[in-house]
């Protein structure tokens, strides 16, 4: 009796002290962690500051600026106070990270409360995702203002030690340009031709659509033959008034002698159907924004409608700047938790070699225009991901959208080409697809692109300047509380 009772005591004991033992590991394991945690957060804090104070280190100009953005500065006069800054809903999240919608006091020069949205990473996050939102901020710092890219209007980095990194960009009311196209299949107004060529003018657009009933989905080739062919694309007054036969019998002489502005439909711009001549003009204000990255040496890595942005004026932006991609290529990702796959956007020397480039960004610049005329279709619907490289590498190429001029198609064939230098440059892709496009609508985007000039940039700097001061004085701040 005595002998079992000393085996039990003797079992209790070494299971009491394993248990023990147990306990002082995971909670070892858990405050390293933590504390690994902690410094890396300050490490990163330390890198930010003194990227604050010292000069930026010299780039390699052999490499893509987004390559090394890591050696980037973040320049203080970005920093927006935290107190000034109320987050409201979330907008939407990505895999690693979450856009909120938030207002944000004297952040833009002639606005007391601004609309903005703001990065964030999930608060579940690995410290890559901060990593790589920090690099996003560097890459906006570093890119200046254009009409067709999400700008940076400010950030709170303060707190990054405690886990809290916001990004502050301009927000975008309509969206993501693949959820808007989704939306927009239901009466989308297709003004090709028979022959897949012409497009009818914007005027001649809006009379169509006075003209068509505008619930109705012009989807078939036989309604569309019968509503809009014949309109010219270059508009004199001659040519307008021959239109005016040709498309809308309803419109009257005065209203066509009216001077044109665009966008005409500014007012009821969410609530009229989506054209063919929108589709075109996205296209090309996309490129316009590509030509910029690609002068700037700045690779997206993961150009798709999911991440270009649609707002006032039939603008859009394109955003998300290497957040992924960085990721993908740290945790050796293929795929995003939320979205498609994005292997069916990658050029087909990313998915064999991982190389990137602009003329890869030009790749899917072409899946893009694809997705555009397609309204928003999934690229390569029969393929999986993992036979994407070798379908690519036989010469499998899509086919052409059902609502792509055929120049447009053309022009995915030759983003398409297997050999990166033989596909056009961003350049040479504004410049066709702006043939297109009436001068008009060009005249109008490059008007509205003109407040992102130096002039824009200065008046901001200046009021965002006297806003730290405020700020630092402590005379600012109270409104938001
Ligand atoms: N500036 C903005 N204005 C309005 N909505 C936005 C803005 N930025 C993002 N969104 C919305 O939030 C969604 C998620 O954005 P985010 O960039 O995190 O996601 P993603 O592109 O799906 O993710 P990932 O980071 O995995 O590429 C977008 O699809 C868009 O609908």
């Amino acid at each position: 009796m005595d002998s079992r009772s000393g085996v039990q005591d003797e079992t209790w004991l070494i299971t009491g002290a394993i248990a023990t033992l147990l306990v002082i590991v995971v909670v070892t394991m858990v405050a390293w962690n933590f504390r690994k945690k902690a410094l890396r957060r300050k490490l990163i804090k330390a890198r930010l500051e003194y990227f604050n104070s010292g000069a930026p280190i010299p780039l390699d100009p052999e490499l893509a600026v987004s390559d090394q953005a890591e050696l980037l500065p973040y320049n203080k006069k970005w920093e927006f106070p935290r107190d000034l800054l109320k987050l409201d809903e979330v907008l939407g999240s990505g895999a690693f990270g979450v856009v909120r919608k938030a207002q944000a006091k004297t952040i833009c020069p002639r606005e007391t409360v601004t609309t903005v949205a703001v990065k964030t990473v999930r608060p579940t996050a690995n410290l890559n995702c901060m990593k790589a939102l920090l690099r996003e901020l560097r890459i906006l710092v570093y890119l200046g203002q254009h009409l067709n890219i999400v700008n940076l209007l400010g950030a709170c980095t303060k707190n990054i030690d405690l886990g809290e990194l916001l990004v502050i960009v301009e927000y975008c009311r309509y969206g993501n340009l693949h959820d808007y196209l989704v939306r927009r299949r239901v009466n989308f107004i297709d003004q090709l031709n028979e022959f897949g060529e012409k497009l009818c003018d914007s005027a001649a657009r809006e009379d169509a659509i006075k003209v068509d009933d505008v619930g109705k989905n012009t989807d078939s080739r036989s309604d569309r033959n019968s509503t809009i062919v014949n309109c010219s694309n270059n508009v004199t007054s001659k040519t307008r008034d021959a239109r005016v036969d040709d498309c809308s019998p309803s419109v009257s002489l005065m209203e066509l002698n009216a001077p044109l502005k665009y966008p005409g439909d500014r007012t009821n711009f969410n609530s009229r159907p989506t054209c063919t001549h929108d589709l075109v003009c996205w296209a090309w204000q996309v490129s316009c924004g590509m030509q910029y990255l690609g002068a700037k040496k700045i690779i997206h890595g993961d150009l798709a409608t999911r991440n270009i942005l649609l707002t006032d004026d039939n603008v859009v932006k394109i955003c998300d700047f290497g957040l992924s991609k960085s990721l993908r290529e740290e945790e050796n990702q293929k795929s995003t938790e939320n979205g498609p796959l994005p292997v069916k956007w990658m050029a087909i020397e990313s998915l064999r070699d991982r190389v990137f480039s602009t003329r890869s960004d030009v790749w899917s610049f072409g899946v893009v225009l694809w997705e555009l005329f397609s309204l928003a279709r999934t690229p390569y619907p029969l393929i999986r991901p993992e036979d994407m490289c070798r379908k690519l590498a036989e010469g499998y190429r899509m086919e052409k959208p059902p609502y792509a001029p055929r120049s447009i198609y053309q022009m995915m064939l030759r983003c398409w080409k297997a050999e990166p230098s033989e596909r056009p440059s961003f350049e040479k892709l504004t410049i066709n697809i702006a043939v297109l496009i009436e001068e008009h609508v060009k005249t109008f985007y490059l008007e509205l692109g003109n407040p992102y000039t130096k002039i824009y940039a200065d008046i901001w700097k200046r009021e965002r300047e006297t806003a730290i001061s405020a700020e630092e004085s402590g005379t600012i701040g109270e409104d938001l509380q």
